[in-house]
C-alpha cells in the first residue's frame, strides 16, 4: 500500500489538459437531459414525479431528470439498507476499503469528464471543479487508508492472566444528506465513511445536483459495492428528508448543509420514536461566516490576494469562504484599495469558458437571497465594487465589496453564501480577533501578519475550527488539514482527518480470563 498523497490539481495551461476539459465537456453534453432511477437494493425504480437538474448558467439547460422517492419509497431503501447490514457488517473491513481504491482508480480514469459534469451541473469554473473531483478522489483514498490503520481496534493494557480488547463495530444505517456546493466530494466522502465503515446508508443528495451522485453510485458498483449497501434515494428534504430522519431504524445522520437544517435534523434525531432502542448520533457540519484579519505588520499583496481568491472562487459558494474581513487601521486603506483593484479585473461568465474566473450562483433562490444581502449591505456600509446581477440568462452575480461595514452590521454576521465580502476596521490586532469572534459561527479563519507574537495569540484565541496562517481560508486538503467547525458551524467533526471514521463506529471492549 503506497502511502496517502492528496490528488494533485489540474494544469491548465498545459494544452494536452486544456483539449481533455473541452473533450470532457463533449462527452457530458452528449448526455444531457437524459433520465436517471433511484436505486434501492440494487434495483432501478423509475418514478413519474421527477427532480429536473438545471444548468445554473443556461437556466434551460436541463442536465438531468431523477427520479423522485416519496416516504413509501424511502420505506423501501430503508429495509433495503437495514437487510443489507446484516451482511455488510461482516465483511472484511480491507475488502471494503478495496472497493474505495477501486472506486478512486475508475474516478481518476474519468476525472475530467466528472469535473466536466460539475462544471454543467453546479456551474463551477475548471479549477474549481478539478479541485472537486480531486478531493472526492482523495476521500476515497485517505477512508480507504484510515479503515486499514483502525480495523484491528486500537490498543489497551491487559493485567495477568487477562486479555482485554478494543475494537470498532459498524452502527447500523445512515442517512447522509450532502449539499450542492461540493456535490462531488462531500457527497462521496461522507458516504464512504459511512459504508467502509460497515454500515449501510441512503443517500439523498442535493436536489440542484443529484445526476453527480447517480454517477458516483455507478462507479461504486462497478468497483463491486454489493447492493443495498448504498441506496440512492433524491427527495423533497421536507417529505423524504423529515422521514429518514425520524425513523426508528435510523441510527445515524451524517448531514452537511446549513445551519437551520442541521438544527432542524439535529432537534428531530433527538426525540424517540416507537421501535427506536438507540440514541440517534448526528454529524452536522453547517454554515459559516469565515474571517480574515489583517495585521499591520503584513505583506499586503498577500492579504490582497488571500481576500478575492477566498472570497470569490466558486461565487463564494463555500462554508469556508472569506465573508468578511477585519483590517488594522494603520493598513486598511491599502488594503481595501487593492482588494478593489483585483476584483474589478474578475471575469464572470459561462463556466464552460476556461477565461472566466466566476460563474454563476447554483439557482433563483440563492439569486435573491445573496442580491437582497447587496441591498441591506447597500445601507451598511460602501460599495467599493461590484453590486449588480442579472439572471436572464443564468444566475450571475458580480463579485460584490462592502468596505467600512459595522462589525455589528447584518452583512458581517449572517451567511450570504455569495459572491459579497463585507470590510470592517480595527484600531489593534487584539480587537481585530475579538471582532472575528463575535459571530455564532465558528469554520474558518485566517490571519495574515508577520508578527509571530499575534499569530501565536490567534493560534490560541481565533476561535475556529480550521485556523490558516498566511493565506485564504478555503481550500483545505483531505488527509492535510482536517475539516470543521465550532458553535453553529457544526459538530466538529472534521472530515479528511484521523478521527472521522470513528464517528460511524461504536468501540467494543472484551475481556477475556486466560
Ligand atoms: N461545514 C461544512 O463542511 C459545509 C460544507 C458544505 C456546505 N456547508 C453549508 O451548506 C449550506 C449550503 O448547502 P445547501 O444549500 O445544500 O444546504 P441545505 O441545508 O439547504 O441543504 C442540505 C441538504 O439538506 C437537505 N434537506 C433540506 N431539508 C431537509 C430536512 N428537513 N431533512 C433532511 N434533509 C433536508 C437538502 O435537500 C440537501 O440535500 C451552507 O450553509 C454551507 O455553509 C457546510
Ligand atoms: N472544505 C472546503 C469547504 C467545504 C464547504 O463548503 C474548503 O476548505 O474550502
Amino acid at each position: 500500500m503506497i502511502p496517502y498523497k492528496h490528488e494533485p490539481f489540474t494544469d491548465f495551461s498545459l494544452e494536452a489538459n486544456y483539449n481533455a476539459y473541452v473533450d470532457a465537456l463533449k462527452k457530458v453534453e452528449g448526455y444531457l437531459g437524459e433520465d436517471y432511477p433511484l436505486i434501492i437494493g440494487g434495483e432501478r425504480i423509475t418514478t413519474e414525479d421527477k427532480i429536473v437538474s438545471y444548468n445554473p448558467a443556461k437556466k434551460t439547460e436541463v442536465i438531468g431528470r431523477v427520479s423522485k422517492a416519496n416516504q413509501e419509497l424511502a420505506e423501501q431503501a430503508m429495509q433495503a439498507a437495514d437487510k443489507t447490514f446484516k451482511t455488510w457488517k461482516k465483511v472484511d473491513s480491507a475488502i471494503r476499503a478495496d472497493v474505495l481504491f477501486k472506486a478512486a482508480a475508475i474516478i481518476r480514469r474519468r476525472k475530467h469528464e466528472f469535473s466536466a459534469l460539475l462544471t454543467k451541473e453546479a456551474g463551477k469554473p475548471w479549477d474549481e471543479a478539478d479541485a472537486d473531483t480531486a478531493e472526492a478522489i482523495d476521500f476515497l483514498e485517505y477512508y480507504g487508508r484510515q479503515m486499514l490503520r483502525i480495523k484491528n481496534g486500537q490498543p489497551v493494557e491487559s493485567r495477568p492472566g487477562e486479555y482485554n480488547r478494543y475494537n470498532y463495530i459498524p452502527l447500523g444505517v445512515g442517512i447522509v444528506i450532502s449539499p450542492w456546493n461540493f456535490p462531488f466530494a462531500i457527497m462521496a466522502g461522507t458516504t464512504v465513511a459511512a459504508i467502509v465503515t460497515g454500515n449501510t446508508v441512503l443517500l439523498k443528495p442535493a436536489s440542484t445536483t443529484p445526476v453527480v451522485a447517480y454517477k458516483f453510485i455507478e462507479v461504486l458498483e462497478q468497483a463491486g459495492l454489493p447492493a443495498g449497501v448504498v441506496n440512492y434515494v433524491p427527495g423533497s428534504g421536507a417529505e423524504v428528508g423529515d422521514y429518514l430522519v425520524d425513523h426508528p431504524k435510523t441510527r445515524f445522520i451524517s448531514f452537511t448543509g446549513s445551519r437551520d437544517i442541521g438544527l432542524r435534523i439535529n432537534q428531530r434525531a433527538a426525540t424517540h420514536n416507537d421501535g427506536q432502542i438507540w440514541i440517534k448520533r448526528v454529524i452536522a457540519e453547517m454554515g459559516g461566516k469565515d474571517t480574515i484579519i489583517v495585521d499591520k505588520e503584513a505583506d499586503l499583496e498577500l492579504a490582497a490576494q488571500s481576500i478575492v481568491k477566498s472570497a470569490f472562487g466558486f461565487s463564494g459558494q463555500k462554508c469556508s469562504a472569506c465573508s468578511r474581513v477585519v483590517i488594522v487601521e494603520d493598513v486598511y486603506d491599502t488594503v481595501v484599495s487593492r482588494v478593489e483593484e483585483l476584483t474589478k479585473v474578475l471575469t464572470v461568465g459561462d463556466p464552460t469558458d476556461y477565461n472566466n474566473y466566476m460563474a454563476t450562483v447554483i439557482d433563483q433562490a440563492a439569486f435573491d437571497k445573496i442580491t437582497a444581502y447587496i441591498e441591506i449591505g447597500k445601507g451598511e456600509g460602501r460599495l467599493v465594487v461590484g453590486g449588480t446581477a442579472d439572471d436572464s440568462v443564468g444566475y450571475f452575480i458580480q463579485p460584490t465589496v462592502f468596505a467600512d461595514v459595522a462589525p455589528s452590521a447584518r452583512i458581517m454576521k449572517e451567511e450570504i453564501f455569495g459572491p459579497v465580502v463585507a470590510i470592517t476596521k480595527a484600531k489593534d490586532f487584539d480587537e481585530a480577533i475579538d471582532i472575528a469572534n463575535d459571530t455564532e459561527y465558528g469554520l474558518t479563519g485566517a490571519v495574515i501578519t508577520t508578527n509571530r507574537f499575534n499569530q501565536e495569540k490567534a493560534r490560541e484565541d481565533f476561535h475556529v475550527g480550521n485556523l490558516y496562517f498566511n493565506r485564504g481560508c478555503t481550500g483545505a486538503i483531505v488527509g492535510y488539514q482536517p475539516f470543521g467547525g465550532f458553535n453553529m458551524s457544526g459538530t466538529d467533526s472534521k472530515a479528511g482527518g484521523p478521527d472521522y471514521l470513528q464517528l460511524h463506529m461504536q468501540a467494543k471492549t472484551t475481556s477475556e480470563m486466560l
